[in-house]
């Protein structure tokens, strides 16, 4: 076992006897890992169920089932679930089944309409859910459609945590996301373990929507130095400079950042495959604004760089990378799905 690997199970041993603990109140069975009884087997296997296998919730369910999580697993293209069976996963059939199955179960889904549909929808979460189990929803939404899924989850009994990540599709598959739970705080600390697999950190935030508006600040933030570099590498190229140039000066400068590093040379191939979809940003980058509304705070930055996204989005590149957002600075377009 690498030295990474093994400092995730130390929280992972420590909370499950918490967990234990709280066992009989909760319902909750544990057991240990298959063929690692006896003192050594410290590890121990959690069920939980996961809603959403696009880019993150493939890569989030495939790490909690290499830590040795039993995972079942839906989505609403029932055919994606068969990457995940083939890890040793199970299916369930439709949310609700998924629910009554597993004591715990992860969303990940597109946007605030799937997370709703999900849950409230025939089939869905709230058919299942119930004293004794957990539904943490870690899809990036607004703060009212988390408190409408927290109020409904607990009005049925049940408890709910909202906690959407920091980190793409490569920090998601290396369990390197950054989580920024809020709610219900018993279910937070039963879900740490499964935590620590999926991350290098997670904050607790307090009251319901403190998850959601904090994944939304960071998102507009980062949305906004999306098109500030966008525009830095069109001007460096107009005004005859290398734009690759460009970026090795910014790496070496105060506004070095891994988003720069990564994005950038690809950028300037013209390669946008999709790590974090075009269409969820500018999902992002509306729902901060409508916070920014409710707040009175004025974001003359972040509406022009929406109006981007936006603009890339009617171009059909809303399936691309964020990235792609360089080619409406550029002045270029594509074709395909808004
Ligand atoms: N990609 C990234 O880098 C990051 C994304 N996020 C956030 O995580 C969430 C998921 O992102 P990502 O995995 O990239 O997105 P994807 O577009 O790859 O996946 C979206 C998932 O939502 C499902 N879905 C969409 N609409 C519905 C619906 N009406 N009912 C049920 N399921 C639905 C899709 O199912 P189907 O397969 O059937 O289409 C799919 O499983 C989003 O909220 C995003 O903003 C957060 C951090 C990073
Ligand atoms: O919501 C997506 C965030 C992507 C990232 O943090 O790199």
């Amino acid at each position: 076992m690498g030295r990474t690997q093994l400092h995730k199970c130390i929280p992972a041993v420590a909370a499950s006897r918490t967990q234990r603990r709280g066992e009989e109140r909760r319902g909750i069975s544990f057991r240990k890992k298959r063929g690692e009884g006896g003192a050594g087997g410290e590890e121990v296997e959690m069920e939980v169920g996961f809603l959403g296998l696009g880019i993150m919730g493939k890569a989030m369910a495939t790490n909690l089932l290499r830590h040795g999580y039993r995972v079942t697993v839906w989505n609403r293209t029932i055919a994606k679930c068969q990457e995940l069976v083939a890890l040793g996963a199970t299916v369930g059939e439709t949310p609700a089944a998924v629910v009554a199955k597993c004591r715990y179960t992860i969303a990940m889904l597109s946007d605030p309409s799937a997370a709703l549909s999900v849950v409230f929808d025939k089939d869905g979460v709230l058919e299942q859910i119930g004293d004794g189990k957990g539904y943490i929803d870690m899809s990036t939404v607004d703060a009212a459609t988390s408190s409408k899924i927290s109020e409904a989850v607990k009005q049925k009994g049940g408890a709910f945590v909202e906690a959407p990540v920091s980190g793409s599709k490569k920090p998601a598959e290396d369990g390197q996301l950054v989580i920024l739970a809020a709610g219900d705080k018993t279910l937070y600390d039963e879900m740490v373990p499964a935590f620590d697999v999926l991350g290098k950190k997670s904050f607790f935030l307090g009251e319901i929507g403190n998850g959601a508006k904090m994944k939304l600040v960071v998102n507009m933030i980062m949305g906004s130095m999306m098109n500030s570099l966008s525009e830095g590498l069109c001007l460096a190229d107009k005004s005859g400079l290398s734009p690759q140039t460009l970026l090795d000066v910014l790496d070496l400068g105060a506004i070095a950042n891994p988003m720069f590093k990564l994005k950038g040379p690809a950028m300037l191939q013209g390669s946008y495959s999709p790590a974090f979809p075009l269409k969820h940003q500018q999902k992002d980058m509306r729902l901060a604004l409508a916070l920014g509304d409710e707040n009175a705070v004025s974001m003359p930055v972040s509406a022009a760089a929406n109006e981007a996204f936006k603009k890339a989005r009617s171009l059909g590149l809303g399936d691309l990378d964020f990235s792609a957002v360089y080619e409406v600075v550029k002045g270029a377009g594509g074709s395909g799905q808004a």
